[in-house]
């Protein structure tokens, strides 16, 4: 069961004006739930898997896991992506083990604290997307590093995340840039920073413009009008997640992610993938919560992860519906990768970045 291309779900994305979720997966169930969600709503998938994913489940569960849920959906395209690359070796292993995209995030080091130069990230980048593009896979690169306007900082929580404080030029994708670094490095879609970080503990507020700086996002749509945008750490944090999670024994401070209204904005602007990553896990971890406050006497992991899936099926599919991603798999006709890589080689499918640079 073929899987297809980030770069060919972003461009039938951006032609049809839709945003896909990007569901990190490390698990079966996961896996299972996501699937069951888009299969109820015709939507074509993101999978992402993160370094810390891949040590988890091992490179090999997870090929297989993926192949299993292209069989038993093949009516949802798949695109397994590699999230938080750090390196060469782990973008290309990836692609090894059948991933078909990558993200190369240069804009840290591999150590993925230190904060990297503007042509460490330009270099790693460009070098990583020639030999992806080599077999048809697809590459997302990041400009800019991931932390709050608040306080300057990157979640400590997640397996990437700057050390130390950030000053808005860091933590603000500049658009001219921007516009410079897609024609150097030929990626296909581009991560930008905004406000938005990974985890739970995004705001301390509902977000405004000052905290979740949207405008940026315009402001690089208008440079770069064709270049599919990604949004990371856009979990919402719903509050009656929050509320399970507390009232069944959890003791999650206060917290505010990113309002799915924002993301709508955002891809009326160019954004084609939104990360979720956290709402997942508090979707699951809730019912695990609830089951296990309610019924204490109980034992078998199925009756904790039957309803975790439930919720996490339900949290999916509402985001298929808002990002107008859903209805959108059935007009979708796979692109072998071998296809996508003559279709580099033949220059189809470079950036189409000069009349931008003329503006
Ligand atoms: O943007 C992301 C998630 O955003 P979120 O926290 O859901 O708002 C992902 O790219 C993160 O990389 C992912 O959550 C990290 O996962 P692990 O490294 O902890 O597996």
């Amino acid at each position: 069961m073929a899987l297809i291309t980030l770069r060919q779900l972003l461009d039938h994305a951006a032609e049809h004006g839709y945003g896909v979720p990007a569901f990190n997966i490390n698990n079966m169930e996961q896996g299972l739930a996501i699937m069951q969600a888009a299969q109820g709503c015709d939507a074509p998938v993101i999978l992402q898997a993160s370094r810390g994913a891949r040590s988890y489940a091992g490179d090999v569960m997870l090929r297989h896991m993926v192949q299993a849920l292209a069989e038993m959906y093949p009516d949802n395209h798949i695109v397994l992506h590699q999230d938080h690359g750090n390196n060469d070796a782990t973008c290309l292993s990836a692609i090894r083990h059948g991933f078909t995209s990558v993200m190369m995030d240069g804009s840290l080091e591999e150590d993925m604290k230190t904060p990297a130069s503007y042509e460490y990230n330009v270099e790693i980048t460009a070098r990583v997307t020639r030999a992806a593009h080599a077999v048809g896979a697809s590459v997302e690169g990041e400009l800019g590093v991931l932390g709050s306007l608040e306080t300057g900082e990157a979640a400590a929580e997640d397996g990437s995340g700057a050390e130390g404080k950030l000053d808005h030029s860091q933590l603000l994708t500049d658009p001219d840039q921007a516009l410079d670094f897609v024609a150097a490095t030929q990626c296909d879609a581009l991560a930008i920073a905004c406000g938005t970080s990974h985890g739970a503990y995004k705001f301390t507020r509902k977000p405004d413009g000052d905290i979740l700086a949207m405008h940026v996002i315009e402001a690089i749509h208008k440079r770069l009008p064709d270049t599919h945008l990604v949004m990371h750490g856009s979990s919402s944090v719903p509050q009656h997640l929050q509320d399970l999670i507390n009232a069944s024994g959890g003791e999650m401070p206060q917290t505010y992610g990113v309002p799915v209204e924002e993301i709508e904005r955002g891809i009326r602007h160019g954004v084609r993938k939104v990360n979720i990553d956290t709402d997942c896990r508090m979707a699951m971890t809730g019912q695990f919560r609830k089951i296990a406050s309610e019924k204490p006497t109980e034992f078998d992991p199925r009756k904790f992860l039957i309803p975790a899936m439930d919720e996490l099926e339900s949290l999916c599919r509402d985001r298929f519906e808002r990002f107008g991603t859903a209805g959108q798999a059935s007009g979708i006709k796979p692109i072998p990768m071998d296809e996508m890589a003559r279709r580099y080689a033949s220059g189809a499918l470079a950036p189409r970045i000069a009349a931008a640079k003329a503006a």
